[in-house]
């Protein structure tokens, strides 16, 4: 069998149905309990051998990426590249551009709370592991992720998982149905690290964070009108703080007759379940119509991790 000298790796976006966070902790993380689900909202990062001819940076972006997302060494993707070229005994100095050429096309929003940079760095380590032929499972890469970030390890796993610590400690959940979502976007994001610090000021003395039951079981139970009444995020109050006019936002969703609306992790995305396809689409229709948001997205999930789709 010959090396792949080219290697697509699709990797879903997430929202969060709990987000419980506890106090800050000695180390500037926050304990977390995590219920992460992925949904079918896709970037796609491909890795090539470095051609010489025909190479102008280590990096090329396209889709919808703004003028946010880093072309240089500071990306996230590059950074999984680099580290696991590290990890493989390749030393300082080593250029990442001739090593491999990355592409990454963006539908997930920038800054938006749906872990895009997170998913381009497991997409990265699985299409770099695949195209260098470094012999890594999906579980052997799993702590190469945590390195890079909480939200990296969940967007190799996919699915339904509740992560715990800061996110990247995961055991699956049981998801018995395919729930329809909705997704409003808004103009520009938010810092995470800005939100967490808002939630600090906000709830200074945060509880032990703990798994909601409801959820759990309204997920097994694969009854969607119950998940859409167990969805909280901690954080919530936070991003309305720093983006008050959220709240016509979510507002605008429960109007329209959502089973469930939240902002989605660090916001500024929100969040909305559908009863089914149909519904989501509807939903989407109003929610766009009310001038709430930029524009929406439909979406399913659980859809499984970061995938190979070529080489
Ligand atoms: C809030 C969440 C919810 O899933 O994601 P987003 O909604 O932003 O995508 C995550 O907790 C974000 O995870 P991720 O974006 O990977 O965070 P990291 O790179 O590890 O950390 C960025 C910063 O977020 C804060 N942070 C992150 C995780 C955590 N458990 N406690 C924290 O306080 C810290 O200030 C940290 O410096
Ligand atoms: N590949 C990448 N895609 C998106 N953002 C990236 C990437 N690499 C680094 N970043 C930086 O990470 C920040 C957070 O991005 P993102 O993961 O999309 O948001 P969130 O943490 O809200 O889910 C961006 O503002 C950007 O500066």
């Amino acid at each position: 069998m010959t090396a792949a000298t080219t290697v697509t790796v699709r990797v879903p976006a997430k929202v969060n149905l709990q987000l419980a966070v506890g106090p800050a902790r000695e180390d500037g993380y926050h304990e977390l309990v995590n219920v992460f689900h992925a949904v079918s909202l896709y970037d796609e990062v491909t890795v090539r051998r470095p051609d010489s001819a025909a190479r102008v940076s280590g990096i090329s972006l396209s889709g919808a990426t703004g003028s946010d997302v880093p072309q240089d060494s500071t990306n996230l993707a590059a950074r999984a590249a680099e580290l696991l070229a590290h990890r493989i005994g390749y030393r300082g100095g080593v250029d990442l551009g001739d090593l491999v050429d990355l592409r990454i096309h963006k539908a997930i929003p920038v800054a938006g709370g749906m872990a895009g940079g997170s998913a381009d760095a497991a997409a990265a380590l699985l299409a770099c592991a695949t195209l260098w032929n470094t012999g890594h499972t999906v579980s052997e890469l799993a702590p190469l992720a945590a390195e890079l970030g909480s939200d990296v390890p969940f967007a190799l796993m996919g699915h339904t998982a509740v992560g715990r610590s800061r996110g990247e400690q995961l055991t699956p959940l049981t998801c018995t149905v395919t729930l329809h979502w909705v997704f409003a976007l808004a103009h520009g994001g938010l810092s995470t690290a800005e939100v967490y610090r808002a939630y600090d000021r906000i709830r200074p003395q945060a509880p032990e964070p703990e798994l909601s039951h409801a959820l759990t079981r309204a997920l097994e139970a694969g009854d969607a009108a119950a998940v859409g009444q167990a969805l909280h995020n901690d954080l919530q109050p936070a991003a309305l703080d720093l983006r008050p006019e959220l709240a016509r936002t979510l507002q605008a969703g429960a109007d329209a007759g959502a089973l469930g609306g939240i902002v989605s992790g660090s916001g500024p995305t929100c969040a909305f379940l559908a009863r089914d396809g149909e519904h989501a689409r509807e939903l989407a229709a109003e929610l766009e119509w009310s001038g709430t948001c930029l524009r929406t997205v439909c979406a399913h999930g659980p859809v499984p991790g970061a995938t190979r789709t070529q080489g």
